[in-house]
């Protein structure tokens, strides 16, 4: 990646008085990637990207465009999506953008051609004519990512761009800034909404308490030494059940019977019990194909109907990493850290 343009949050601090928002924030994004950025209310996201646009100064630390700190000129190629919005009411949706547009120094012709396209691939185009206080919520945000985009930005910064918008809106900004990243911008957003982050982004960096405790991909983020499996198959009844705490393997917090079969396994412990779904993990030293023998030891219970492997979700990265970190707090709006509650056995890949 040596040759694309990169976005590079180096080692930055911010303090608010005696509050302190960041510590040694460093990671970096690249042209043309999604970078997802996630982390507990107050951990500091609003922070970096405020100091990323310029708009705020860190007390240390340094933010710079492929290899030069961040000037005024740089400054001007990013597209901002503030997390407190910042339209103008009252002016209509059109003029506003054709407005920031000439404010960036395109042309009268330019800016109307900036904002047709944008309105129009949003889907406010209809809403042009309209002021921006008599569109629906969702309706302004699109209106505030067409303000972002409408000066041909080579760098996207949305605070939370998706909060509150239904899952159409979510399409279509999805696409929009999935788009902008095949076009070669680096797009930095941070949200709260986990599986979409996890769906949209290249990359993903997990903050907390105002520095970075994982920068990676799902997939590297994801690397353990452990693999679980589930298996849709014979319950506890089937296969001889033992009582939570009754057997070798233990069982989950439900006080559900794990089935005997697995609990009767060496090296193998149950994680989760619902219904006929167990959920397995192997010890980390486990042998190439060591799943075989749980899988045998499941059809030898009774008839199985699937045999996954289960790879954790970014809902359980994030909350393996900041239960690790000792957070008191996790993302929750929309509930969907919450949907994935059950066993924190993660989605099955
Ligand atoms: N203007 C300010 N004055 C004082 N403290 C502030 C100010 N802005 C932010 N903070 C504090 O700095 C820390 C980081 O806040 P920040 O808004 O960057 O977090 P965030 O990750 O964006 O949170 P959220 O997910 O709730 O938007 C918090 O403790 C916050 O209370």
């Amino acid at each position: 990646m040596s040759d694309v343009p990169t976005l590079e949050i180096d080692h930055l601090d911010k303090s608010y008085g005696s509050v302190r928002a960041l510590r040694d924030m460093t990671f970096d994004v690249h042209g043309g990637e999604i970078f997802g950025f996630v982390g507990s209310n107050g951990a500091g996201k609003t922070t970096t990207m405020r100091i990323t646009l310029g708009v705020l100064a860190a007390d240390a630390g340094e933010v710079r465009w492929d290899g030069r700190p961040v000037d005024l000129d740089v400054r001007r190629r990013i597209g901002y999506m503030p997390e407190e919005r910042g339209l103008y009411p009252k002016m209509k949706v059109g003029e506003q953008l054709v407005y920031l547009a000439r404010l960036h120094g395109m042309s009268t012709s330019e800016a109307r051609a900036a904002t047709e396209h944008w309105t129009e691939l949003l889907g406010v185009a209809a809403r042009r004519d309209d002021e921006v206080q008599k569109l629906s919520l969702g309706n302004q945000q699109r209106v505030q990512l067409a303000a972002a985009l409408v000066t041909h930005p080579e760098i996207l910064v949305l605070d939370e761009p998706f909060s509150g918008l239904d899952p159409v809106a979510v399409d279509v900004m999805s696409g929009v800034l999935r788009e902008r990243a095949e076009a070669g911008v680096p797009v930095i957003f941070s949200s709260h909404q986990l599986e979409l982050v996890e769906r949209l982004c290249d990359r993903v960096g997990i903050i907390r308490d105002g520095t970075t405790v994982a920068v990676g991909t799902i997939d590297d983020l994801r690397t353990t030494p452990t693999q679980r499996w589930l298996v849709d198959g014979p319950p506890s009844g089937g296969g001889g059940g033992v009582d939570e705490g009754g057997g070798t393997g233990g069982a989950d917090g439900d006080g559900e019977r794990a089935p005997g079969w697995a609990l009767a396994l060496p090296g193998v412990t149950v994680v989760s019990t619902d219904g006929p779904r167990t959920v397995l993990e192997l010890a980390p030293d486990a042998a190439d194909g060591a799943e075989q023998a749980v899988l045998r030891a499941a059809l030898d219970a009774g008839p199985v109907r699937e045999f996954t492997r289960v790879r954790p979700s970014l809902v359980d990265l994030y909350r393996d990493v900041v239960a690790a970190t000792g957070a008191d707090d996790e993302p929750g709006d929309e509930g969907d850290a919450s949907d994935h509650a059950a066993g924190g056995t993660g989605a099955a890949a």
